[in-house]
């Protein structure tokens, strides 16, 4: 199988990416290989260099761990160690391949089910890429076990790619793209574009993975679907491949494009706006003003009550005093908390609570407004 099967096609426009790479092509004889990392990383400083963000999710850290210990075996508790053992090593080796600091990100399918730990993760995740810096990404290996446990940094990268709100998850692996079969089969061709995951496609894409990987192309296309629901588009690639990696550089993909359905924003506003609510924030006029004329975020000074008993990520009404809701959105804040900064100004949420964990109520990027025409009388 050779990448060139796959020929040149355009990437979707994107601005921020997430870019997986697999165990494959980091490891070597001598533990963490920068052969294949290398054209990686430069392909990331080329996007930023192109105002992109790019978050990576780096597979690795159990083939760095089994190159400093004398072990054999696979049994989930020495992946655990080896995992630990090699992720301060995967991380540094990163922050040697690139000019921009990169920073250390450990999750589990936990802290992203858990509503606070999804919004927490979030914005630190928000934050480090304002700051410049590039997220590298893995599972939390040495506490993640069965439920906890995302199983593959495949499917970490698509909910990442959520978490993030990117418009593209890249999947570097060791392989051109997708096969209509395993790649062993003579009769297996290449698949340049996916419109829709069937079970054909699952079926042909669970022959298992290679020596390092985990779950071969099975999971990809699992990520790929997940993502693809999140309303992300997929490229899968082979990372082995320098001028495939360059190519990128121009937006040009030699692999395989899994379609999205529809458009991110989108899919995302559709679900805040048919999402149960557990409570009703009071605006004022200004407020009202602010969300619909401008798409600002919703800040303290326009909140005038608090209705209901509701957490920090829960999804609330926005509305003004007796009407019916005009907006909906993530509260960044609890209803108790809100009580206490209702009508003052941002700078003062943190000597009101004692902590803060941004300037908005909700943030722009979480909310929906309903029905803009129904409330134009009620302007200002
Ligand atoms: N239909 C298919 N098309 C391409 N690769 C396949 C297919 N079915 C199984 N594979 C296997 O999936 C492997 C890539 O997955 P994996 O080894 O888990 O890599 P990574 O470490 O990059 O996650 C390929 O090398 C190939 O052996
Ligand atoms: N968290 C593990 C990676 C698990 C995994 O999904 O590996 P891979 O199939 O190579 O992406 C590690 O860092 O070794």
């Amino acid at each position: 199988m050779n990448t060139r099967d796959f020929a040149a096609q355009p990437l979707p426009p994107w601005r921020r990416a997430v870019l997986k790479v697999g165990s494959s092509l980091l490891s070597g004889d001598g533990g963490l290989d920068p052969r294949h990392a290398g054209a990686l990383a430069r392909f990331i400083e080329h996007a930023h260099a192109q105002q992109r963000d790019v978050v990576l999710v780096s597979s690795g850290a159990v083939a760095a761990g089994r190159h400093r210990v004398d072990a054999g075996g696979d049994g989930l508790v020495l992946r655990q160690a080896l995992a630990s053992l090699g992720q301060a090593a995967l991380v540094t080796f990163w922050q040697q391949l690139l000019d921009r600091p990169v920073a250390q990100v450990l999750l589990t399918h936990d802290d992203l089910r858990n509503r606070r730990r999804y919004l927490n993760a979030r914005a630190t995740l928000r934050e480090l890429l304002r700051l410049g810096a590039l997220p590298v990404i893995n599972e939390n290996d040495a506490v993640a076990v069965d439920e906890l446990k995302l199983g593959d940094n495949d499917n970490l990268a698509a909910a990442v790619a959520s978490l993030v709100d990117a418009d593209l998850l890249l999947i570097a692996t060791d392989i051109g793209g997708l096969y209509s079969a395993h790649p062993r089969d003579p009769s297996a061709r290449p698949i340049t574009r996916v419109d829709a995951i069937t079970p054909e496609l699952l079926q042909a894409a669970s022959g298992g993975a290679g020596t390092l990987g985990t779950g071969g192309m099975r999971t990809k296309l699992d990520a790929a679907a997940k993502a693809g629901a999140a309303g992300i588009a997929t490229a899968l690639f082979c990372g082995r491949d320098a001028e495939v990696v360059r190519a990128l550089h121009d937006d040009r993909l030699h692999g395989t494009l899994v379609l999205a359905h529809g458009d991110r924003l989108r899919a995302r506003k559709q679900w805040l706006r048919h999402a149960p609510s557990s409570g009703r924030l009071r605006v004022d006029a200004g407020a009202f003003a602010a969300l619909h004329r401008q798409g600002a975020s919703l800040l303290p000074g326009g909140v005038a009550s608090v209705e209901g008993e509701f957490r920090r990520g829960d999804v609330v009404e926005i509305a003004m005093a007796d009407a019916a809701a005009f907006a909906r959105g993530l509260a960044q804040y609890g209803a108790n908390e809100i009580r206490r900064i209702a009508r003052r100004h941002s700078n003062e949420i943190e000597a009101l609570l004692g902590f803060r964990y941004g300037e908005s109520i909700v943030h722009r990027d979480d909310l929906v407004l309903l029905d803009a025409t129904a409330h134009k009388e009620i302007l200002p």
